[in-house]
């Protein structure tokens, strides 16, 4: 019954992601009040703080980061491209994935303008914010593919997306909560991705804290499988991660605004073993 539960779970998990819409999505969660850089407490900002001092303390090295379920956004990687001279962006929807190819081809064709986000990562990094456009030309330099995904295959990415040593480092943000029917697909989605990491490599996962459900569209109301921390670090236990640093942020009020039921957002820094 479990396995015909599984197949189940995860076809009509993808059947709600055929109405995914990149823009409406981006509207909703990565413009203010969400993304407001002059708002010390909100969630953008805090997310690229997490990411930055993970990517810049010294302990994550290597040539090769992939991006998990990467969807139509780009910060996730903004810091990353300064520290690996190769990124591989992943996501298991075509408009998705033509969403960063507008990005990287420069030409107009994506749905958000990414400057305050790269100016704001400049100023972590002790840059000028006008420094924005050599990261973006990094950025543009070491994104070497955008390629399908599928985290509930035991092989997540085509056999041929990673050398045989696998990554250095792994990201992803929001994705297997989100793309899982329950907490048991959720750490086994976390296994498949480890599989994909080379012993000693870094994990860097950002997460919903509580959420039921979100809207990836006008109407388009996708289900997640509501999780709390000792979930969290129970499930990278249970597939083969150490936990090095788990930070928590609270959603304010005003940050409620109606595209989700989150209640917190996890940041989780761990090593494969
Ligand atoms: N089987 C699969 N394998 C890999 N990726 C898959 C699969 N199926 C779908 N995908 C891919 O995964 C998806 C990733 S976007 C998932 C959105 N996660 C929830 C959303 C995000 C969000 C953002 C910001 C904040 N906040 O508080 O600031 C809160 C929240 C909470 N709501 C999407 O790209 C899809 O294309």
């Amino acid at each position: 019954m479990e396995g015909k539960g599984k197949v189940n779970g995860v076809a009509a998990m993808a059947a709600c992601y055929q109405g995914f819409d990149p823009a409406a999505y981006l509207q909703y969660n990565y413009t203010p009040p969400r993304a407001d850089f002059e708002r010390k407490d909100s969630i953008v900002p805090w997310k690229l703080a997490c990411l930055h001092r993970a990517f810049t303390e010294g302990d994550v090295r290597g040539e090769l980061l992939v991006d998990i379920g990467s969807g139509p956004t780009l910060y996730q990687v903004l810091s990353g491209c300064e520290v690996f001279n190769k990124v591989l962006l992943t996501d298991f929807l075509e408009v998705n994935r033509q969403e960063l190819r507008g990005w990287l081809e420069d030409e107009g064709g994506c749905n958000l303008d990414w400057t305050p986000y790269l100016q704001h990562v400049c100023e972590l990094e002790g840059r000028r914010p006008s420094a924005w456009t050599e990261k973006a030309a990094k950025l543009r330099q070491v994104i070497t593919d955008i390629v399908p995904v599928d985290v509930h295959r035991p092989q997540p990415l085509a056999l041929d997306a990673l050398p045989s040593e696998g990554a250095d480092c792994l990201v992803s943000c929001f994705c297997l909560e989100s793309v899982s029917p329950d907490l048991a697909a959720f750490t086994r989605a976390l296994g498949h991705i480890g599989r994909l990491l080379r012993t000693g490599g870094h994990l860097l996962l950002i997460g919903a804290l509580g959420e039921s459900y979100y809207f990836g569209g006008p109407g388009v109301r996708i289900p997640v499988v509501p999780l709390n921390e000792a979930q969290v670090c129970a499930s990278l236990k249970e597939s083969g991660y150490t936990l090095i640093r788990l930070e928590v942020y609270t959603l304010p009020q005003d940050m409620r605004v109606g595209v989700d039921d989150v209640s917190g957002v996890f940041f989780v820094k761990a090593i494969k073993e």
